[in-house]
Protein backbone atom coordinates (compact mmCIF):
# COMPACT_ATOMS: atom_id res chain seq x y z
CA UNK A 1 0.00 0.00 0.00
CA UNK A 2 2.16 3.44 -1.16
CA UNK A 3 1.06 6.73 -0.75
CA UNK A 4 3.55 8.14 -2.97
CA UNK A 5 2.82 10.46 -5.50
CA UNK A 6 4.21 12.26 -8.73
CA UNK A 7 3.58 16.13 -9.23
CA UNK A 8 5.20 17.89 -12.53
CA UNK A 9 7.36 14.50 -12.87
CA UNK A 10 8.69 15.17 -9.59
CA UNK A 11 8.50 11.72 -7.52
CA UNK A 12 7.65 12.24 -3.63
CA UNK A 13 7.47 9.22 -1.06
CA UNK A 14 4.59 10.29 0.70
CA UNK A 15 1.78 12.32 -0.86
CA UNK A 16 1.30 14.31 2.32
CA UNK A 17 3.12 17.83 3.56
CA UNK A 18 2.62 20.93 4.96
CA UNK A 19 0.63 23.61 4.28
CA UNK A 20 2.79 27.06 4.04
CA UNK A 21 2.17 29.11 6.74
CA UNK A 22 2.52 26.20 9.73
CA UNK A 23 5.70 24.64 10.74
CA UNK A 24 7.62 26.54 7.91
CA UNK A 25 8.80 29.91 9.62
CA UNK A 26 12.55 29.01 10.59
CA UNK A 27 15.31 26.26 10.42
CA UNK A 28 13.75 25.00 13.47
CA UNK A 29 10.34 24.30 12.42
CA UNK A 30 11.24 23.32 8.53
CA UNK A 31 13.61 20.83 10.40
CA UNK A 32 10.85 19.21 11.65
CA UNK A 33 9.04 18.55 8.98
CA UNK A 34 11.58 17.54 6.99
CA UNK A 35 12.59 14.63 9.93
CA UNK A 36 8.52 13.56 10.13
CA UNK A 37 6.67 11.21 7.61
CA UNK A 38 5.80 14.14 5.28
CA UNK A 39 7.42 13.60 1.53
CA UNK A 40 8.74 17.23 2.00
CA UNK A 41 7.96 20.51 2.82
CA UNK A 42 6.93 24.00 1.69
CA UNK A 43 8.33 27.09 3.10
CA UNK A 44 6.40 30.06 4.88
CA UNK A 45 5.87 32.54 2.08
CA UNK A 46 8.81 34.71 1.01
CA UNK A 47 8.83 38.00 0.68
CA UNK A 48 10.87 40.56 -0.85
CA UNK A 49 12.47 41.45 2.52
CA UNK A 50 11.63 40.01 6.02
CA UNK A 51 8.96 41.11 7.80
CA UNK A 52 7.86 40.32 11.13
CA UNK A 53 3.73 40.31 10.52
CA UNK A 54 1.28 41.89 12.55
CA UNK A 55 0.49 42.29 16.36
CA UNK A 56 -0.35 39.15 18.51
CA UNK A 57 -2.29 37.20 19.21
CA UNK A 58 -2.49 37.24 15.42
CA UNK A 59 -3.72 33.27 15.62
CA UNK A 60 -6.36 31.12 17.33
CA UNK A 61 -7.47 27.31 17.09
CA UNK A 62 -10.58 26.97 17.94
CA UNK A 63 -12.57 23.54 18.30
CA UNK A 64 -13.46 23.05 14.38
CA UNK A 65 -10.25 25.01 13.43
CA UNK A 66 -8.29 28.56 13.30
CA UNK A 67 -8.44 31.80 12.43
CA UNK A 68 -5.63 33.58 11.44
CA UNK A 69 -4.22 37.54 10.67
CA UNK A 70 -0.42 36.48 10.61
CA UNK A 71 0.73 39.74 8.01
CA UNK A 72 3.17 37.26 6.21
CA UNK A 73 6.05 37.09 8.89
CA UNK A 74 8.87 35.80 7.55
CA UNK A 75 12.55 35.28 7.36
CA UNK A 76 13.03 36.97 3.39
CA UNK A 77 13.93 34.74 0.58
CA UNK A 78 17.48 34.29 0.98
CA UNK A 79 17.01 32.85 4.30
CA UNK A 80 14.82 29.68 3.10
CA UNK A 81 16.81 29.83 -0.50
CA UNK A 82 19.84 29.30 2.25
CA UNK A 83 17.76 26.62 4.28
CA UNK A 84 16.56 25.13 1.35
CA UNK A 85 19.96 24.65 -0.47
CA UNK A 86 21.19 23.09 3.03
CA UNK A 87 18.47 20.30 3.12
CA UNK A 88 19.25 19.75 -1.31
CA UNK A 89 22.90 18.86 -0.31
CA UNK A 90 22.13 16.59 2.74
CA UNK A 91 19.27 15.32 0.53
CA UNK A 92 19.89 15.31 -3.03
CA UNK A 93 16.95 13.09 -4.51
CA UNK A 94 14.17 15.11 -2.81
CA UNK A 95 12.96 17.96 -3.87
CA UNK A 96 11.33 20.91 -2.11
CA UNK A 97 9.11 24.02 -1.93
CA UNK A 98 9.62 27.50 -1.79
CA UNK A 99 6.62 29.73 -0.88
CA UNK A 100 6.79 33.65 -2.68
CA UNK A 101 4.50 36.67 -2.89
CA UNK A 102 5.02 40.00 -4.29
CA UNK A 103 3.22 42.68 -3.32
CA UNK A 104 2.89 43.78 -6.75
CA UNK A 105 4.37 41.99 -10.24
CA UNK A 106 8.29 43.57 -9.98
CA UNK A 107 8.10 42.06 -6.78
CA UNK A 108 7.25 38.84 -7.75
CA UNK A 109 9.87 39.06 -10.66
CA UNK A 110 12.14 40.16 -8.31
CA UNK A 111 11.36 36.61 -6.06
CA UNK A 112 11.37 34.89 -8.95
CA UNK A 113 15.14 35.90 -10.66
CA UNK A 114 16.72 35.70 -6.45
CA UNK A 115 15.50 31.48 -7.06
CA UNK A 116 16.90 31.53 -10.94
CA UNK A 117 20.16 32.62 -9.54
CA UNK A 118 20.50 30.08 -6.47
CA UNK A 119 20.85 26.09 -6.60
CA UNK A 120 17.36 25.84 -5.71
CA UNK A 121 16.21 22.90 -7.47
CA UNK A 122 12.83 22.53 -6.40
CA UNK A 123 8.74 23.64 -6.87
CA UNK A 124 7.95 27.34 -6.42
CA UNK A 125 4.36 27.76 -4.73
CA UNK A 126 3.08 31.72 -6.13
CA UNK A 127 0.78 32.68 -3.13
CA UNK A 128 -2.18 34.70 -4.78
CA UNK A 129 -3.54 34.90 -1.84
CA UNK A 130 -2.08 37.69 -0.72
CA UNK A 131 -3.53 41.40 -0.06
CA UNK A 132 -2.98 43.69 -3.39
CA UNK A 133 -3.34 47.25 -4.21
CA UNK A 134 -5.86 48.89 -1.32
CA UNK A 135 -8.90 49.17 -2.92
CA UNK A 136 -8.73 46.17 -5.17
CA UNK A 137 -9.70 42.39 -4.37
CA UNK A 138 -7.31 40.00 -2.61
CA UNK A 139 -4.66 38.91 -5.80
CA UNK A 140 -6.92 35.57 -6.40
CA UNK A 141 -10.15 37.28 -6.69
CA UNK A 142 -8.43 40.34 -8.98
CA UNK A 143 -8.84 38.01 -12.68
CA UNK A 144 -6.92 40.30 -15.00
CA UNK A 145 -4.36 40.62 -12.67
CA UNK A 146 -3.53 37.08 -12.10
CA UNK A 147 -3.34 36.95 -16.41
CA UNK A 148 -1.27 39.81 -15.88
CA UNK A 149 1.20 38.00 -12.97
CA UNK A 150 1.14 34.67 -14.96
CA UNK A 151 2.05 36.80 -18.16
CA UNK A 152 5.21 38.05 -16.28
CA UNK A 153 6.12 34.71 -14.79
CA UNK A 154 6.65 32.46 -17.14
CA UNK A 155 8.36 35.05 -19.21
CA UNK A 156 11.04 34.83 -16.69
CA UNK A 157 11.02 32.05 -14.49
CA UNK A 158 11.38 28.27 -16.22
CA UNK A 159 11.28 26.20 -13.08
CA UNK A 160 8.03 24.15 -12.49
CA UNK A 161 5.72 26.75 -10.68
CA UNK A 162 2.40 26.31 -9.30
CA UNK A 163 -0.01 28.77 -7.69
CA UNK A 164 -1.32 29.38 -3.92
CA UNK A 165 -5.55 30.52 -4.99
CA UNK A 166 -8.06 31.61 -2.49
CA UNK A 167 -11.50 29.64 -2.29
CA UNK A 168 -14.16 30.24 -4.90
CA UNK A 169 -17.34 29.90 -4.20
CA UNK A 170 -19.24 31.12 -7.73
CA UNK A 171 -19.13 28.53 -10.79
CA UNK A 172 -18.49 31.49 -13.37
CA UNK A 173 -15.53 32.39 -11.03
CA UNK A 174 -14.57 28.89 -11.33
CA UNK A 175 -14.65 28.98 -15.22
CA UNK A 176 -12.89 32.68 -15.73
CA UNK A 177 -10.01 31.33 -13.43
CA UNK A 178 -9.38 27.93 -14.94
CA UNK A 179 -9.73 29.85 -18.10
CA UNK A 180 -6.88 32.04 -17.49
CA UNK A 181 -4.91 29.04 -15.94
CA UNK A 182 -5.01 26.41 -18.50
CA UNK A 183 -3.30 29.15 -21.15
CA UNK A 184 0.10 28.97 -18.85
CA UNK A 185 2.84 26.16 -18.10
CA UNK A 186 1.77 25.35 -14.51
CA UNK A 187 2.63 22.44 -12.80
CA UNK A 188 0.38 23.18 -10.81
CA UNK A 189 -2.41 24.93 -8.51
CA UNK A 190 -2.77 24.78 -4.91
CA UNK A 191 -6.36 24.94 -3.80
CA UNK A 192 -7.26 26.31 -1.16
CA UNK A 193 -5.73 29.25 1.06
CA UNK A 194 -7.82 29.70 3.77
CA UNK A 195 -11.57 31.39 3.76
CA UNK A 196 -10.42 34.93 4.29
CA UNK A 197 -11.92 37.67 6.42
CA UNK A 198 -13.76 35.28 9.08
CA UNK A 199 -14.84 36.57 12.62
CA UNK A 200 -14.92 34.56 15.53
CA UNK A 201 -15.59 36.36 19.24
CA UNK A 202 -15.26 35.31 22.90
CA UNK A 203 -18.69 35.94 24.06
CA UNK A 204 -17.73 35.56 27.85
CA UNK A 205 -15.49 38.84 26.80
CA UNK A 206 -17.45 39.87 24.40
CA UNK A 207 -14.24 40.25 22.53
CA UNK A 208 -12.79 39.46 19.07
CA UNK A 209 -10.09 36.91 19.09
CA UNK A 210 -7.12 38.12 17.23
CA UNK A 211 -5.72 41.58 17.10
CA UNK A 212 -5.53 42.40 13.49
CA UNK A 213 -7.63 43.58 11.43
CA UNK A 214 -10.97 44.48 14.48
CA UNK A 215 -10.50 40.39 14.46
CA UNK A 216 -11.10 39.32 10.74
CA UNK A 217 -8.81 36.51 9.58
CA UNK A 218 -8.47 33.50 7.59
CA UNK A 219 -10.76 30.53 8.40
CA UNK A 220 -8.60 27.00 8.64
CA UNK A 221 -9.75 23.55 9.60
CA UNK A 222 -13.14 21.64 9.72
CA UNK A 223 -15.40 24.89 8.52
CA UNK A 224 -13.62 24.67 5.20
CA UNK A 225 -13.66 21.18 4.00
CA UNK A 226 -16.62 21.36 2.25
CA UNK A 227 -15.33 24.38 -0.03
CA UNK A 228 -11.92 22.90 -0.44
CA UNK A 229 -12.94 20.00 -1.58
CA UNK A 230 -15.24 21.65 -4.33
CA UNK A 231 -11.98 23.83 -5.30
CA UNK A 232 -10.26 20.57 -5.96
CA UNK A 233 -12.67 19.01 -7.80
CA UNK A 234 -13.94 21.73 -9.89
CA UNK A 235 -10.74 22.97 -11.11
CA UNK A 236 -9.68 18.73 -11.40
CA UNK A 237 -12.76 18.90 -13.88
CA UNK A 238 -11.44 22.09 -15.68
CA UNK A 239 -7.70 22.01 -15.99
CA UNK A 240 -5.57 20.67 -18.60
CA UNK A 241 -4.35 17.55 -17.33
CA UNK A 242 -0.45 18.77 -17.45
CA UNK A 243 -1.86 21.11 -14.50
CA UNK A 244 -2.01 19.05 -11.46
CA UNK A 245 -3.58 19.95 -7.74
CA UNK A 246 -2.49 20.39 -4.59
CA UNK A 247 -5.69 19.55 -2.48
CA UNK A 248 -5.61 21.87 1.09
CA UNK A 249 -7.96 22.86 3.39
CA UNK A 250 -10.00 20.72 6.24
CA UNK A 251 -7.40 17.43 6.60
CA UNK A 252 -6.92 16.29 10.04
CA UNK A 253 -7.53 12.42 9.61
CA UNK A 254 -6.72 9.97 6.65
CA UNK A 255 -10.27 10.18 5.51
CA UNK A 256 -9.97 13.55 4.60
CA UNK A 257 -6.42 13.17 2.65
CA UNK A 258 -8.52 10.22 0.62
CA UNK A 259 -11.57 12.14 -0.15
CA UNK A 260 -9.07 15.44 -1.47
CA UNK A 261 -7.46 12.70 -3.25
CA UNK A 262 -10.48 11.37 -4.99
CA UNK A 263 -11.56 14.66 -5.75
CA UNK A 264 -8.35 15.10 -8.16
CA UNK A 265 -5.27 15.94 -5.67
CA UNK A 266 -1.75 14.47 -6.25
CA UNK A 267 -0.64 16.07 -3.14
CA UNK A 268 -2.14 16.64 -0.20
CA UNK A 269 -1.72 20.19 2.35
CA UNK A 270 -2.05 20.05 6.13
CA UNK A 271 -2.56 23.37 7.87
CA UNK A 272 -4.93 24.13 10.65
CA UNK A 273 -4.69 20.24 12.26
CA UNK A 274 -0.72 20.31 11.97
CA UNK A 275 -0.40 23.25 14.17
CA UNK A 276 -2.75 21.90 16.50
CA UNK A 277 -1.06 18.43 16.75
CA UNK A 278 2.57 18.69 15.44
CA UNK A 279 4.62 16.89 12.86
CA UNK A 280 3.60 13.25 14.31
CA UNK A 281 0.66 13.89 12.83
CA UNK A 282 1.57 12.78 9.36
CA UNK A 283 2.76 9.05 10.65
CA UNK A 284 -1.14 9.42 11.98
CA UNK A 285 -2.75 10.50 8.41
CA UNK A 286 0.11 8.09 6.14
CA UNK A 287 -1.62 5.11 8.66
CA UNK A 288 -5.36 6.12 8.46
CA UNK A 289 -4.89 6.58 4.56
CA UNK A 290 -3.28 3.26 4.26
CA UNK A 291 -5.70 1.84 6.22
CA UNK A 292 -8.48 3.07 4.25
CA UNK A 293 -6.96 2.10 1.05
CA UNK A 294 -6.44 -1.55 2.14
CA UNK A 295 -9.79 -1.64 2.75
CA UNK A 296 -10.96 -0.50 -0.74
CA UNK A 297 -8.39 -2.69 -2.07
CA UNK A 298 -6.53 0.24 -3.39
CA UNK A 299 -2.51 -0.16 -3.84
CA UNK A 300 -1.87 3.05 -4.82
CA UNK A 301 -3.39 6.55 -4.82
CA UNK A 302 -3.95 6.29 -8.84
CA UNK A 303 -6.08 3.64 -8.29
CA UNK A 304 -8.71 6.19 -6.46
CA UNK A 305 -7.49 9.38 -8.09
CA UNK A 306 -10.18 11.82 -9.34
CA UNK A 307 -12.82 8.95 -9.50
CA UNK A 308 -15.44 10.91 -7.54
CA UNK A 309 -18.38 9.29 -8.30
CA UNK A 310 -21.78 11.35 -9.27
CA UNK A 311 -25.51 10.16 -8.44
CA UNK A 312 -26.81 11.27 -11.88
O1 LIG B 1 -1.49 36.20 7.21
C1 LIG B 1 -0.74 35.43 6.56
O2 LIG B 1 0.52 35.44 6.60
C2 LIG B 1 -1.44 34.45 5.68
N1 LIG B 1 -2.47 33.76 6.25
C3 LIG B 1 -3.22 32.87 5.50
O3 LIG B 1 -4.17 32.23 6.01
N2 LIG B 1 -2.91 32.69 4.20
C4 LIG B 1 -1.91 33.34 3.58
O4 LIG B 1 -1.67 33.13 2.36
C5 LIG B 1 -1.13 34.26 4.35
CL1 LIG B 1 0.17 35.12 3.58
Amino acid sequence: ISTETTLAGIHFDNCLMNAAGVYCYDADELNQIQKSAAGTFVTKSATVVPRAGNPEPRYLSTPWGSINSMGLPNKGLPYYLDYVSQQQTLFPEKRYFQSITGFNIDEDEALLKQITDSDFNGLVELNLSCPNVPGKPQTGYDFETVEQILTRVFEVYEGPLGVKLPPYFDIVHFDQMAAILNQFPLAFINSVNSIGNGLTIDAATERVSIKPKHGFGGIGGDYIKPTALANVHTFYQRLKPEIQIIGTGGVKSGQDVFEHLLCGASMVQVGTALHKEGPQIFDRLTAELQTIMQQKGYNKIADFKGKLKYLD
